[in-house]
């Protein structure tokens, strides 16, 4: 319940062992192990990489079906493989997952050196964090150069600081439904989210039983967070203020089921450190700002959001696209931010253009 484990069925996941890692916030990691996917064959020059970036609850098995040890089926499905817009017989796409998850990466849920969960010591991570952990999977792949790194959502954030930090590693760049910096709106809903797991008495300070998480505020977590993921208007059409035949209100038991779905697969750990990861998001920060930062990158860029997306407003990317000087592009679709993981249609029409 609630997350990858250590003895539990692999899958697909390969790992890399790091040494001791210090996180730029303070506190160290004696060693972090990461859980990667790839998909196709590594070049021998290197030189056809592609870096897929996963969001919040997402993980390394970006294509596949569900089985053991993937709870769940591959997030994007159909972007990845033969022929598909990411085609694996023309590139390596690797998909990593981030310093801080629950899907086989060091991550609040992972054992110390002494066999005790890291729970509340686990040290505060950033998106740059998260990158320099990739640069050395990336190094030990044998990659310099990444064709394309890809990212949607929080997945956007590492794409773009990879982009930043080191541009000589990067040569094309999409940038989907992200932003340069967190806007109160959303530090103000994640912040909440986090009160929602705090609040929970199974919380436990982040100490918490693995046997009995607090599953209740992860529940209302997730049930705040995914009302931002999706439109108003698309929730009306669906559910409007249907009641089912059990009492409950349809949206209600929608969000539920969610809720639900979330407690099987994810840990309230992560959950927590990594909204918190989000709240710091800041690309311009020690860089003299977000513009002076995009000044920086030499990615071929592409920038897309999702039209009726109210967590992360298409004026997000419009600012990236500005300081990238490059043209938005806005798909157009009922699911708010959600619709960077469901138009894959869309999305894989931009990465096939930009990949061409
Ligand atoms: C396919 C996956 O689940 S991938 C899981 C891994 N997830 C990630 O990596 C994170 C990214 N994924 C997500 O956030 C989400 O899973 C998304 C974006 C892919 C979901 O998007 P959609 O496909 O539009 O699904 P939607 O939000 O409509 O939810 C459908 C579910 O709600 C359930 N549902 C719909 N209405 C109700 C209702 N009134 N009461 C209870 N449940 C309901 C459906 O039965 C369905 O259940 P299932 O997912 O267990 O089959
Ligand atoms: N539905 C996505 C939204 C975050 O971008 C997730 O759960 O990761």
């Amino acid at each position: 319940m609630g997350g990858w484990v250590e003895g539990d069925p692999v899958g697909d996941r390969v790992f890399l062992d790091l040494p001791a890692f210090s996180p730029e916030r303070g506190g160290v990691l004696p060693a972090v192990r990461v859980a990667y996917e790839t998909w196709g064959t590594l070049a021998a020059d290197g030189g056809n990489a592609v870096l897929v970036e996963h969001a919040l609850t997402g993980d390394s098995h970006v294509v596949g079906p569900a089985g053991p040890g993937h709870p769940t089926p591959g997030w994007w499905d159909g972007l990845v493989g033969p022929g598909a817009p990411l085609d694996t017989d023309r590139f390596f796409v690797v998909c990593a997952n981030v310093l801080g998850g629950c899907q086989g990466t060091t991550g609040p849920s992972s054992l110390d050196p002494d066999g005790i969960r890291w729970g509340s010591r686990f040290p505060e991570v950033t998106v740059g964090d998260q990158v320099r952990v990739e640069a050395a999977l990336a190094d030990a792949l044998g990659i310099d150069r990444w064709a394309c790194v890809v990212g949607g959502s929080m997945g956007g954030m590492r794409a773009l600081e990879w982009a930043v930090a080191l541009p000589e590693r990067v040569g094309t760049l999409f940038f989907l439904a992200s932003g340069a910096v967190a806007t109160a709106d959303q530090i103000g809903t994640q912040t909440t989210q986090q009160a929602a797991v705090r609040s929970d008495p199974r919380w436990a300070g982040g100490d918490y039983d693995p046997a009995d998480p607090p599953l209740q505020g992860l529940g209302v977590a997730r049930r705040i967070a995914h009302l931002t993921y999706r439109s108003a208007f698309e929730l009306g059409e669906r559910f409007g203020s249907a009641v089912q035949e059990d009492g409950r209100f349809a949206v209600a038991s929608y969000l539920e089921h969610h809720a639900d779905k979330l407690g099987r697969r994810f840990d309230a750990g992560s959950y927590v450190v990594l909204t918190e990861t989000m709240n710091s998001w800041d690309v311009g920060r020690g860089r003299g700002g977000v513009e002076a930062a995009l000044g920086r990158v030499t990615a071929r860029s592409v920038v897309a959001g999702v039209d009726s997306d109210r967590l992360y407003p298409i004026t997000q990317q419009q600012q990236v696209a500005d300081g990238l000087d490059v043209p938005l592009h806005v798909i157009a679709s009922p699911y708010g931010h959600d619709g960077f993981l469901i138009e894959v249609d869309a999305v894989g029409k931009l990465l096939r253009d930009l990949l061409r």
